[in-house]
């Protein structure tokens, strides 16, 4: 008998000599496989889970809609209430609940390497994935880059924007419509984003709005990779439509952001050899973006690198403007849903700012306090980063257990906001006044009970820009609409995760412009 094979006939003899080596391999890879399981799972061995397969382990149970496997995995988190295990292929995962596993997880130093499902993002020098002595490093560079002298300077680009995406909405107002406030909101953080991390005035640019579609996209496609095990091997993943669709995105994008990149090094270059110094009142009154505080930056004497400044902007931009987005799409709903709350916010932003023009700073800001309590239990119900993961850097001790190397820890947010034994039985009940500061000191209760911004050394860097730019795009919108929704908080909101929680409803919002008085 022969065979074909690359055009050519094997005979028979030839077909063994190539099976037999093939069938050991294939065997050395299933004998690999079961191994590498047996001794990842050994040391989970008390620990309760759900019923777990070989090769795939729980990997079934999250196949269908995004929104049904977030439905598993909170009501596995609602079922074991301090920890359990998830097999998902060859790994194990240990989900917390418990908020002291989470605080120890989340400030050990011995488990501050990022989850696997970090990587998938393709960003190893960002912030949000690097491993963790290489994030030491970066942390420390790009800490003062967040600074409250910088975020002040970034109040005109959130004004601006804000006030693009208020007469943007004034079309919806017409049809009376309900419309998904996310689709305004989105493109607002992008631009914002954008425009403090490259060049303020990117919003100017033609192409700033495909920037903005580009990125998205490319967060889209990254995220559906998490639950969806046959996609976390690279190999496959290249072989995918979405890959290649990623790739020709990410081209399309360095076309616009490269020039901008290797523009301003130039002149940055020029500025350091004519020795121009940077003026201080300057730097209040103009924004200083991101790039070009990365272009000032040095390590050990260097500049950093290009390739490192590209990972770091581009990480800045993903992490910033989505989830921005999305947690204000949840708050401007939660406040139409709740008119007695809304009335309360647009009285506060009347006696701050008064009936004039808007006149946004540092101070009318903090003076909001009654809008940041709604901002932060907003932020407990929905928050919008709800699973983070890391990894354990060498064997450490998580309650009763000893975790080795190399485990991934999964921290599900919402199921710790909403638990019931942390929060009260009106855990699920929208209440702004919980965030009262003397109520809440009063309360006493767990530190990382209310975790949105994350916990331990790898908090989100961002979280004082995104309450500035959350508190500027919320008083923007309230000062001109008042809002009301169809929807109902005890509604199925079908909510599921694509790196930020979504909602299947959309966050439905219709808008009245206000008139003098209407409240
Ligand atoms: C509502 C707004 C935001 C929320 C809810 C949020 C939430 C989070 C959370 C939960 C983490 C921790 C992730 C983890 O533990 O793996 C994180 C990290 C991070 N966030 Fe944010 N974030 C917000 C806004 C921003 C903004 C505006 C920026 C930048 C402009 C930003 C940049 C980052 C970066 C760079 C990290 C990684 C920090 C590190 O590992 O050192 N975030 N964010």
């Amino acid at each position: 008998m022969r065979k074909e094979v690359c055009g050519r006939r094997l005979d028979w003899k030839e077909v063994k000599m190539l099976f037999i080596p093939a069938l050991i391999v294939l065997l050395g890879l299933v004998f690999y496989w079961i191994k590498l399981t047996k001794t990842s799972a050994l040391f989970a061995a008390n620990i309760p889970g759900p019923r777990s397969y070989p090769v795939i382990g729980s990997a079934h149970l999250f196949v269908g809609s995004d929104e049904h496997t977030f439905g598993v995995v909170c009501a596995l988190y609602r079922k074991y209430n301090r920890i359990f295990k998830l097999s998902l292929g060859s790994k194990t995962v240990l989900c917390l609940s418990d908020p002291d596993l989470i605080q120890q997880a989340l400030t050990a130093s011995a488990c501050q390497n990022k989850a696997f499902f970090y990587r998938f993002l393709e960003m190893d020098y960002g912030l949000v994935s690097a491993r963790y002595n290489d994030w030491k490093v970066y942390r420390k560079l790009l800490n003062p880059a967040f600074n409250q002298r910088i975020l002040i300077s970034f109040i005109s680009i959130f004004s601006r924007c804000s006030e693009t995406m208020v007469s943007q909405m004034a079309k919806e107002e017409e049809h009376q419509k309900p419309f998904d406030v996310l689709h305004y909101t989105a493109q607002c953080t992008l631009e914002m984003v954008c425009a403090s991390s490259l060049k303020s005035d990117i919003t100017d640019d033609p192409q700033a709005q495909d920037v903005c579609r580009w990125i998205e996209k490319i967060g889209s496609i990254m995220s559906s990779r998490l639950f969806n095990v046959l996609l976390y091997s690279d190999l496959l993943f290249t072989v995918t439509q979405r890959f290649r669709e990623m790739q020709k995105l990410r081209v399309k994008l360095q076309s616009v952001v490269d020039p901008i990149l290797h523009g301003r090094r130039k002149e940055i270059i020029k500025q350091r050899s004519q020795k121009v110094g940077i003026d201080e009142e300057e730097t209040y009154r103009k924004p200083m973006v991101f790039l070009d505080q990365l272009l000032n930056m040095q390590r050990n004497d260097c500049d950093l690198d290009m390739q490192e400044i590209e990972n770091h902007l581009y990480t800045i931009i993903g992490a910033g403007s989505e989830t921005t987005a999305n947690q204000v799409a949840f708050i401007l709903l939660l406040l139409a849903i709740h008119p007695e709350v809304q009335s309360r916010v647009y009285g506060e932003i009347e006696t701050v700012y008064g009936t004039s023009s808007l006149e946004i700073s540092s101070d009318t800001i903090s003076a909001q306090r009654y809008l940041e309590q709604v901002i932060k239990e907003a932020m407990r119900l929905f928050p919008v980063a709800p699973l983070i993961g890391r990894e354990t850097i060498e064997t450490m001790r998580l309650g009763d257990f000893f975790i080795p190397a190399g485990v991934t820890l999964l921290i599900n947010i919402l199921s710790i906001h909403r638990n019931k034994e942390l929060w009260g039985e009106r855990a699920d009940v929208f209440d702004p006044d919980r965030f009262d500061p003397m109520v809440y000191e009063a309360d006493k209760g767990h530190p990382y009970r209310f975790i949105p911004f994350g916990g331990g050394p790898r908090n989100c860097i961002g979280y004082r820009y995104g309450m500035f730019a959350m508190k500027i795009m919320v008083t923007q919108v309230l000062r001109k609409y008042q809002l009301s929704s169809p929807l109902k908080m005890n509604d199925h909101l079908r909510l599921s995760f694509a790196v930020t929680l979504k909602i299947g409803t959309g966050h439905m919002i219709r808008i009245r412009q206000r008139t003098a008085g209407v409240q």
